[in-house]
């Protein structure tokens, strides 16, 4: 009998420096750099992981924050199944922000549906002890925003990063049955039906 794995995508978007790439690290090899390059363009590494019985390889995207990286990344928003918003508690502005990367994320992946997309919300870098953003904050935000899960995570001591991870599966596996996903796993498909039109952001 040949075992089913679902093939998720999910990416990381946020503003340049919030820890995006080494909350991926941290998830995928649980390793942690105090010293990263910033992300150009786009990188994704896969993980394997059981959540409530499905088997699940998650394909996890990394792209770059910085806006001269933009028509890098953008391309690379279809297909997929989650997004990652995240900031960082320690800068104001990246929180500010949340609500363009989530106009451009719904823009250049074509999400037909929005409101039923499942975005979760990371504040990284919990473990700093100047805090701009409070979790009052960032969770009315995520209230008014479409009622998304927060989480706050540090990539550096691996703060409810795996927790993060496995609810963005959770989120997915509960918007439908899947079955477009269920493929045996030795098979990559990295071919998926376009989301439909949204209007986007400036
Ligand atoms: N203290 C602390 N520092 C972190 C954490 N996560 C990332 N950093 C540091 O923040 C800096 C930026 O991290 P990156 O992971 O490169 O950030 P990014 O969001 O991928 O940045 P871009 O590639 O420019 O989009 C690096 O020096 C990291 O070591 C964290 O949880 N805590």
């Amino acid at each position: 009998m040949t075992t089913k794995t679902s093939l998720l995508k999910v990416i990381l978007l946020g503003d340049g420096g919030v820890g995006k790439s080494s909350i991926m690290n941290r998830y995928v090899t649980n390793k942690f750099d105090a010293h990263l390059f910033h992300t150009i363009g786009v990188e994704f590494l896969n993980k394997e992981l059981e959540v409530d019985g499905h088997q699940v390889t998650l394909q996890i995207w990394d792209t770059a924050g910085q806006e001269r990286f933009r028509s890098l990344r953008t391309p690379f928003y279809r297909g997929s199944d989650c997004c990652l918003l995240t900031f960082s508690v320690d800068d104001n502005q990246s929180f500010l922000n949340l609500g363009n990367w989530k106009k451009e994320f719904i823009y250049y992946a074509d999400v037909k549906e929005p409101e039923k997309f499942p975005f979760v919300v990371l504040g990284n870098k919990v473990d700093v002890t100047e805090r701009q953003v409070s979790s009052e904050e960032a969770r009315q935000w995520c209230q008014e925003n479409g009622n998304f899960p927060y989480y706050e995570t540090s990539a550096k001591d691996a703060t409810n990063v795996a927790v993060a991870f496995e609810e963005a599966v959770r989120r997915v596996l509960a918007l439908d049955e899947r079955t477009d996903h269920l493929i045996p796993t030795d098979t990559v498909n990295l071919h998926r039906k376009p989301r439909s039109a949204a209007t986007c952001c400036s």
